[in-house]
């Protein structure tokens, strides 16, 4: 499968951001954007008619920093957080997190490899620096979540969060496939992680086509190998698409 033969000018374009537009580093601070990435997805959101969204588990902020100057619609923390098109920005309730990050944040003073990222209305417990703790960040959290109506836990690459259950990137690209100028278009989603399977879920039900990059297990239909493969692509594409 090659995204420029997929992308076609009547299509809608989703792209998970870690380990999808990115690749994964040590610190959710660490990564880096590769010089021809903005121009690329400017290139795409121009050429398809401004149907281009970021779908990501960070905070819409966060993205925006990475890409500046690129403002894309975009939709934060799993779906929690959405700006449209036309850069109306939606907030979805969310539950209190006091519970959860307690609890995660006396695991990290215990365990000081352990990082805790507060997010709005979500917060995450890496352990990539320990991954031996695994089970137990998992265990704390879960209790936790047990505890707060309203909150799901989430399992990602070496990291377990406490999200909104209402949050997912399933709805959020759902909202988008209603508002223009997504509508009416075919959706092509790339993610690699567990959160973005409810993006491809919606997606190939719409009649477009899920891309899973990277190895593991998968609704999506179509695969390529890594971030830097899909980055590849999207070059291609972005060359080839005419509106
Ligand atoms: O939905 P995404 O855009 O893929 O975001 C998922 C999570 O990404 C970040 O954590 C992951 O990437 C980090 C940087 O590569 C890595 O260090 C960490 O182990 C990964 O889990 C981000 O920090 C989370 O908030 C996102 O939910």
């Amino acid at each position: 499968m090659n995204l420029a033969d997929l992308l076609t000018p009547s299509c809608a374009l989703f792209l998970d951001f870690d380990g999808s537009l990115v690749d994964i580093a040590p610190a959710p601070e660490d990564v880096i954007v590769p010089s021809r990435l903005v121009a690329t997805l400017s290139s795409l959101h121009e050429r398809l008619g401004g149907a281009v969204a970021v779908i990501s588990g960070r905070p819409m902020s966060q993205i925006d920093e990475f890409l500046a100057p690129l403002k894309l619609p975009a939709a934060g923390v799993h779906g929690a957080e959405r700006r449209s098109a036309d850069g109306v920005v939606r907030l979805l309730m969310t539950s209190p997190l006091e519970d959860v990050e307690n609890a995660a944040l006396t695991l990290a003073a215990r365990h000081p490899a352990l990082r805790v990222e507060n997010k709005r209305g979500s917060l995450a417990l890496h352990f990539r620096q320990a991954p031996d703790l695994e089970a137990l960040c998992v265990q704390a959290m879960q209790a936790a979540v047990d505890r707060t109506p309203g909150l799901t836990l989430l399992r990602g690459k070496m990291v377990v969060e406490a999200k909104p259950s209402g949050a997912t990137k399933g709805h959020a690209i759902e909202a988008f496939m209603r508002e223009a100028p997504f509508a009416g278009r075919r959706p092509v989603f790339a993610g690699d992680d567990t959160t973005d399977e409810a993006g491809f879920a919606v997606v190939q039900q719409l009649g477009g086509v899920g891309v899973k990059v990277g190895s593991g297990e998968t609704l999506a239909r179509e695969r390529l190998a890594s971030p830097a493969v899909l980055r590849e692509q999207l070059e291609g594409a972005a060359a080839r698409v005419h509106a």
